[in-house]
């Protein structure tokens, strides 16, 4: 999700050069982590029981749109069980043999975290199959009629598996993981909870006002509430009292990076606006939709309409995706009046 992260600041996707201020600011314990009860709630009890029986936690999915924690709970998992933490991604895997000599380098507690995991190559993830369940890999030596499998023992490990898109996993592979946490859009209270933090680490302070406006404008997702609060911080060090963020910082940084009243960026606009001009408030399919707007389909599913549907600015209908009276409210337009509209 990096590719266009640096044109839009609220961009749920993490850039490079963003990486360095997320990890100052990422928390490094379960009880740091703010929200998501029901998720937290139910790791704290997979990893408190594998840790009293002194065996290594059940295997591990993440589900969630970009930003909402998936790679800060990877870590928090290596970290509450005392494993050493292993990365890599389904992108960075392109051969069952690089996954190979990753699994067979594994040590005894190891929590091997594979982001992005439905973008694993198709040997791969049979190769997964076998070391999540039997913790087994079988190694090819040697090529063509010659070649041999030596199945290699593995160490008990822990998978952590994130990805934003888990209906494309394949049934068997999300039926090895022991258990799967979906995360959910944060609440304005909690993404309060989270500014007044991360401000105490930067080191600035936030005023209520300030702190409640930002968490109301963050989409939901802790990554742009922090993204937010560095340019309000930004803000203020230029026209304002530097380390000083309080309610005129905030609108100043807010307007002047396009941020508008429901937090949405300049994707989520282009998408209302293409349903509710172009195509009139008539259902439109996602290529279609994609194109419209310029991005890819897995982009604009993935990270612009998940906030969308879920602030009933557009619904999905058998025919396509369609903008409700919310959207034409939203964007300062007059809805249809032949009751066109879903909602
Ligand atoms: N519950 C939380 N409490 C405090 N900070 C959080 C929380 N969740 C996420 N963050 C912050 O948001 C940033 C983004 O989180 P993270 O990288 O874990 O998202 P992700 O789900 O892995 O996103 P992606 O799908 O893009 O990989 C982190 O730097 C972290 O500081
Ligand atoms: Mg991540």
């Amino acid at each position: 999700m990096a590719e266009d992260a640096g044109a839009r600041v609220v961009a749920p996707g993490a850039e490079e050069t963003e990486r360095a201020a997320e990890a100052a600011l990422r928390p490094k314990r379960l009880e740091d982590f703010v929200g998501q009860q029901v998720v937290r709630g139910q790791l704290s009890v997979v990893l408190r029981a594998a840790l009293s029986r002194g065996a290594t936690p059940d295997h591990v999915l993440l589900s969630g749109p970009p930003g909402l924690g998936k790679t800060t709970l990877a870590m928090i998992i290596a970290a509450e069980v005392d494993g050493a933490l292993r990365l890599t991604s389904g992108p960075a895997i392109q051969h069952a043999g690089d996954l190979a000599a990753i699994l067979s380098s594994l040590e005894e507690g190891d929590v091997l975290f594979i982001d992005e995991i439905h973008r694993l190559a198709r040997t791969a993830e049979e190769m997964l199959y076998l070391a999540m369940e039997d913790y087994r890999v079988d190694v090819i030596v040697g090529k063509g009629p010659g070649a041999t499998s030596i199945p290699l023992a593995l160490p008990p490990f822990t998978v952590v598996g994130a990805t934003t898109r888990a209906g494309l996993l394949p049934a068997p592979l999300r039926d090895r993981f022991g258990f799967t946490g979906h995360l959910e859009y944060y609440g304005p209270e909690e993404l309060g909870r989270i500014i007044n933090r991360s401000a105490r680490l930067l080191g600035v302070s936030v005023d209520e006002a300030a702190a409640a406006e930002l968490a109301r404008r963050s989409r939901g997702t802790p990554r742009i509430a922090n993204r937010l609060l560095r340019r309000v911080q930004d803000w203020a060090q230029v026209h304002g009292t530097p380390g000083r963020l309080d309610i005129e910082a905030a609108r100043g940084a807010l307007e002047v990076f396009e941020v508008d009243d429901l937090g949405l960026d300049r994707l989520d606009r282009s998408v209302l606006e293409a349903l509710c001009t172009r195509f009139a408030g008539a259902p439109v399919g996602l290529t279609t939709l994609a194109v419209s707007v310029g991005e890819e389909p897995e982009t604009i599913e993935t990270v612009a309409e998940p906030y969308l549907f879920r602030e009933g600015l557009i619904v999905r209908t058998p025919r396509g995706r369609q903008a409700t009276a919310a959207a034409f409210a939203h964007l300062g337009l007059a809805a249809p009046e032949d009751g066109a509209l879903f909602t």
